[in-house]
């Protein structure tokens, strides 16, 4: 999960103050100075820190909020509100061309994740109901355009290619070949280097004169830290960019890139690619950001995922039985497979607020390996006993561990977590309640 030891950093820096009834000036600075050292550790460009903690700080020392009975929620109200204006403040969408096709330009580094990534733009925008067509302009790379046929095809976007013909001509071809087929978004992925070079530039400032992109999105790297944002301002003064995809926010990230990049380019961040599947990819949402960075989760996050990939009637029906406390061992495995789908146990469990996903994850709760175990013994039972789960004595656990290839402590943890299991979905479901009612407060306040 990225941003993992900037969280806990944050956060311990912050906890000093909410303990606090009243807060003295020496205390704000001596929170902001650890804020500032985990913020810098975490790769942020230290001009941005610099600034980010000066205007926290004046903010902070202020007395409305000095004097307030909750001063300690009010720095961390503070810190967050100025982390999501860091990253932009709002959401920043893809430029839609008033008449379609709306040409994307694809940019970045060799290996930054630009073939994938235009795959999985492909995919998102074919799930709101676009008609997208995907465009194989590398052609030094000859992988490359196999590559994208094979995203493509994943996504059930067709791809056009010439092999390896001038990429200006490829362009201009595709999309005369968009308009006739009335393609509504035409997304080009352009040739890498390893390195910025005059070569790519020059490449990269003839296609665009001839295509004219709506948007130009450079694929950058997160877990390069700064040097992400240094290509980023490259590409920027050169082609000037419309905005930036930050890939690999699965891995251990520390944070550099996403804080940095829109303060140092002025530049947003649209998208956020989260994993090697083609489902990975998210609009990014400064504001949602913001709380994960401060570990009080992304529930909004959460529902959306689970709503993409549970279908409708299904979670109504879940909903039903969790309210009426119907829910049985059956639905426990049904969500299983549906957690599956919806990413990696970290990343999913990492957006409920107040969970320590390190500390899960080193008591060994979230290996992915107990997912498959968990099925096995699930599908081991009767129904009556995932109906019932309280009939299950000692002589069914030692049946159902045979036939499950598992032992009795297996069974017994399975069925702990299954009743973890009921009373946090039950705990999602009065957060969400809260945060429609506007009453939600920030869990480890
Ligand atoms: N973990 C993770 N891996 C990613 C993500 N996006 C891309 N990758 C992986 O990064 C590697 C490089 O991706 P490519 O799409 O081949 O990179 P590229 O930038 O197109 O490379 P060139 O075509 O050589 O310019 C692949 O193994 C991808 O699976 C992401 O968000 N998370």
């Amino acid at each position: 999960m990225a941003f993992e030891g900037l969280t806990g950093k944050l956060q311990a820096a912050l906890k000093k103050l909410t303990g606090k009834g009243k807060l003295s000036e020496k205390d704000v600075k001596e929170a902001m100075r650890e804020v500032r050292l985990a913020l810098l550790e975490a790769d942020v460009n230290f001009v941005v820190v610099k600034d980010l903690v000066k205007k926290i700080t004046e903010r902070a020392v202020g007395q409305e909020i000095m004097q307030s009975l909750t001063p300690g929620q009010q720095v961390i109200k503070i810190v967050n509100e100025e982390l999501t204006a860091l990253m932009g403040g709002t959401q920043s969408k893809v430029n839609m061309a008033p008449n379609p096709p709306t040409v994307i330009m694809m940019v970045g580094l060799q290996g930054s994740g630009k073939t994938t990534t235009a795959g999985k733009l492909a995919g998102y925008f074919k799930k709101q109901g676009k008609n997208p067509l995907l465009v194989a302009c590398d052609i030094y790379r000859p992988a490359a355009i196999k590559q994208l046929q094979v995203v493509g095809q994943k996504v059930g976007v067709p791809v056009f290619e010439r092999g390896q013909k001038d990429p200006v001509q490829i362009a201009s071809e595709a999309l005369e070949f968009a308009k006739k087929e009335q393609r509504d978004i035409v997304i080009i992925d352009t040739a890498g280097r390893l390195h910025i070079n005059e070569e790519l530039m020059e490449e990269l400032s003839r296609l665009k004169s001839q295509v004219k992109p709506h948007e130009i999105l450079l694929v950058a790297d997160a877990m390069t830290g700064q040097d992400a944002v240094n290509v980023a301002k490259s590409f920027d003064e050169r082609l000037g960019l419309d905005g930036v995809i930050l890939t690999k926010l699965d891995g251990d990230t520390r944070g550099g890139a996403a804080l940095s990049i829109k303060a140092v380019t002025g530049k947003p961040i649209k998208f956020i690619g989260t994993g090697e599947k083609l489902e990975d990819l998210e609009p990014f949402h400064p504001d949602r950001m913001a709380s994960r960075i401060l570990g009080m989760g992304d529930i909004l996050t959460l529902i959306e995922k689970a709503q993409a990939s549970i279908d409708e009637k299904k979670a109504q029906e879940l909903e039903r039985k969790l309210r009426e406390q119907q829910f049985t061992l059956e639905d426990f495995l049904d969500q299983l497979q549906q957690l599956k789908k919806m990413g990696s146990l970290s990343d999913i469990i990492g957006m409920l607020p107040g969970v320590d996903v390190q500390k899960l994850s080193a008591a060994g709760a979230l290996n992915e390996k107990e997912l498959v175990k968990a099925e096995a013994i699930i599908q081991s039972m009767t129904p009556e006993e995932r109906r019932n789960p309280s009939i299950i004595n000692a002589s069914r656990k030692r049946r159902i561990a045979m036939g499950s290839g598992t032992t009795i402590q297996d069974v017994n943890r399975l069925l702990k977590s299954f009743e973890q299991f009921r009373k946090m979905m039950k705990q999602v479901s009065s957060i969400e309640k809260a945060v429609k009612r506007g009453r939600f407060r920030f869990p480890f306040l």
